[in-house]
């Protein structure tokens, strides 16, 4: 279990909206200094209460763009401080721009992991090696430098860091409080104890110890009716809620929503009792599909029921419905029971609420996707003071620690995580037959087919060639170039959009697919280097997969129409336990933190265009992370071995009405984990 040293000193985050904005608190805290967590708009009063223990100030990222009317609207707030200040990305950007510099939309956008130079005379970077892996996720950047700033960190054609030349203000534009920034860590502590000068002392308080308190001062004399997925999370809760209040004042609920995988509930309410957890398990799957929510439609004034989630195609809309039916479901209990003596408990944790867009963990986050803990219902159960959340400041990796640190068998803390809106998320609906197409797919398409073509067609004139060349740096022409010594790569935009992370706003854009001759001998190094590419070089694309099989040519046209109805649901459900038992007989579980099985309504292949489509694609997305902020997709060699990837691949195809299997290659950013 984490200690936390917590000394006098403060750092002072000032929140504009990132998705790390709290990431940016707990590694900050991890080196035993408090912080305080206020909004951009805060005035000066605001961010100066504790002045005396203020010893430096961090501007977080955020969805908006740092310009010199952002920076205006902070010299009098953050810059009148007068203490060490750190941007970061959006921080960043607003630092150059008050400095004079110029912040505009970069000629490529970068979102994922990149390799920069920095330099290590700045005390920024002191200690620190020359070439450093960073995150970045941003569409703008500094172009040029302002006259007081110099830069100190630089990557393939960007301008990575800058410090002020007599002034202790710094900016980054990459970012150092998450994991995968590997030396972040150094950076935060250069900057709080080289820059801010704070010296620690150690004051120790124990999270669980406060996770209790936390709990018995809010249940006070009433019973839990705690929310148990069997997940890590709620696992946890649970034994930290019998930790608080005794056995007997915990109620536990396991929902059966009809979106669970292959006998997972019977297996979780079996695993739970045999830690002496008593489980009433509620089936209700008929609920969960027929269930509705209030939606504002444009032009309306008043909310309007939406229809039935087995009807829905919206993403967000089929996320709404399942969170506010599990709430319409433990409101029933409660009112069957004696309503005032009972609280209601879920497991929900730190990336919940900040890719939800919760105003409980940032005034300016954007929705990324709508957890169903914190669907509209759920948030007014948490206002009326109805339901607890002792796990709200939490991350996975700390949630396991805690139930390590509270003698969880092994098994049940290692588990990989699965959503509460369970396959729903996974299954990409599409409504009729007709493939979903922008305005300008050919020219998408287009643009896709001649970056993997580029080694071939460069020598011809296009005016799309023009433009592709403009955005090329040498490093990433070479790169091209080379894809000439690799089987040949045939690309296709698929006509299906999924959810993704950039520079800290949700997109929701097409998903491209590589594939190639049948029997070719890929590399699935180029393959992950090639997605890097596309996500930069295609503003509409945000996430890649390779597809097995043979190659793919033109455009996929046979979309099978799909909803959340049994038949999708139980076609998933079954592919996702073959991969399942493959990751299991190969032992290869614990290799990976996560694999997402998708079902894409995508029949290819098809031996009659006179017969309907009725078949499913599968993607994989094994992944990798620590606290699921960000992370990577798992490359087949590096993280898994091939044989497995291709015994998994192989097991899935094997399934009733699959058509291709895919493998997801894209990290987090610019994806996300799940596809919607
Ligand atoms: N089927 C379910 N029945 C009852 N409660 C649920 C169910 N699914 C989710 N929840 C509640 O929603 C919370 C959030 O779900 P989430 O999937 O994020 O966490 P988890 O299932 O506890 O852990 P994990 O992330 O490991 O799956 C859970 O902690 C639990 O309180
Ligand atoms: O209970 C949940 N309700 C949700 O709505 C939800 N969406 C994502 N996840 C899980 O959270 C982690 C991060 O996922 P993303 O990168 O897709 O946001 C991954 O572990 C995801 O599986 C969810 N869990
Ligand atoms: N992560 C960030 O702070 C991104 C800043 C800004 N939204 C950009 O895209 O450049
Ligand atoms: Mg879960």
């Amino acid at each position: 279990m984490k200690m936390n040293n917590v000394s006098d000193a403060q750092i002072l985050i000032i929140d504009a909206g990132a998705q790390y904005g709290k990431v940016i608190n707990r590694k900050i805290e991890e080196l035993g200094i408090k912080t305080v967590f206020l909004p951009l708009n805060s005035t000066f009063e605001t961010l100066s209460q504790n002045a005396a223990s203020l010893k430096g100030v961090i501007i977080s990222g955020g969805p908006g763009v740092g310009t010199a009317e952002a920076a205006q609207a902070l010299k009098d707030t953050a810059f009148k401080l007068d203490v060490p200040i750190l941007g970061i990305c959006f921080g960043n950007q607003i630092i150059a721009s008050a400095f004079g510099s110029t912040v505009e939309s970069t000629k490529v956008r970068e979102d994922g992991q990149f390799r920069i130079k920095v330099d290590v005379s700045s005390p920024l970077f002191s200690g620190m090696k020359e070439e450093q892996e960073v995150l970045v996720t941003h569409g703008y950047g500094i172009t040029k430098i302002g006259p007081e700033l110099k830069i100190i960190a630089t990557s393939d054609g960007h301008i990575q860091g800058v410090q002020h030349t007599t002034k202790p203000i710094f900016g980054v534009q990459f970012h150092p409080e998450v994991d995968l920034t590997v030396h972040g860590r150094e950076v935060l502590r250069n900057f709080c104890y080289n820059i801010c000068n704070i010296a620690i002392r150690d004051v120790m308080k124990n999270r669980q110890a406060l996770c209790l308190e936390d709990i018995r001062s809010s249940v006070q004399e009433r019973t839990v009716l705690a929310l148990l997925s069997g997940g890590v999370d709620s696992t946890v809760l649970a034994a930290l809620l019998t930790k608080a209040l005794g056995p007997s004042r915990v109620l536990a609920i396991h929902i059966d929503n009809g979106l669970m995988r292959k006998n997972e509930s019977t297996l979780v309410v079996k695993a739970l009792k045999n830690i002496g957890l008593d489980v009433k398990r509620v089936d209700c799957a008929y609920r969960f599909l027929n269930g509705k929510t209030w939606v504002h439609v444009e032009g309306c004034k008043n909310a309007q029921l939406s229809d039935c989630l087995n009807t829905i195609v919206d993403p967000e809309q089929k996320r709404r419905i399942i969170g506010d039916v599990f709430m319409h479901i433990m409101s029933e209990l409660l009112n069957d029971l004696d309503k005032d003596k009972f609280i209601l408990a879920q497991g929900t944790l730190a990336p919940d609420l900040i890719e939800s867009g919760s105003k409980l963990s940032s005034a300016m986050a954007d929705t990324i996707k709508t957890h169903h803990n914190d669907s509209p219902l759920a948030r007014e159960f948490r206002n009326a003071g109805k339901m607890i959340e002792p796990l709200r400041t939490f991350y996975k990796d700390e949630v396991r620690e805690l139930g390590r640190e509270l003698n969880l068998p092994a098994e049940l803390v290692n588990r990989h995580p699965f959503p509460g809106p369970g396959l729903a998320p996974r299954i990409i609906c599409q409504l009729d037959l007709y493939p979903w197409y922008l305005e300008n797919y050919n020219d998408f398409n287009n643009r896709l087919n001649l970056i993997c073509s580029y080694h071939r067609l460069r020598a011809t004139q296009s005016q799309m060639l023009n433009s592709l060349e403009a955005q090329l740096s040498d490093q990433k022409r070479e790169f091209l170039i080379s894809l000439k010594d690799h089987p040949r790569i045939y690309p296709v935009l698929l006509p299906v959009r999924t959810v993704g992370v950039q520079g800290d706003g949700r997109t929701y854009s097409y998903a491209a697919a590589f594939s190639c001759e049948a029997g070719a001998k890929i590399s699935w190094d180029v393959l992950s280097h090639l997605t890097k590419l596309v996500t930069m070089l295609c503003p509409n694309v945000n996430r890649c997969c390779f597809v097995f099989g043979d190659k793919i040519e033109g455009p996929v046209r046979d979309i099978t129409p799909t909803l959340l109805n049994p038949g999708a649901i139980s076609r998933l459900r079954e592919a996702d336990s073959a991969a399942m038992d493959m990751l299991r007989q190969h032992d290869a579980m614990k290799l990976l933190s996560q694999m997402p099985v998708i079902l894409l309504p995508l029949h290819f292949d098809r031996a009659s265009r006179h017969d309907p489509s009725t078949k499913h694609s599968i993607v994989l997305r094994p992944f990798v992370t620590q606290d699921f902020m960000t992370g990577s997709a798992a490359i087949p060699g590096k993280h898994i071995p091939e044989p497995v990837v291709n015994d998994i691949a192989a097991a899935v195809s094997g399934v009733l009405g699959i058509s291709r299997v895919m493998y997801d290659l894209t990290d987090k950013p610019p994806g996300t984990t799940e596809w919607e």
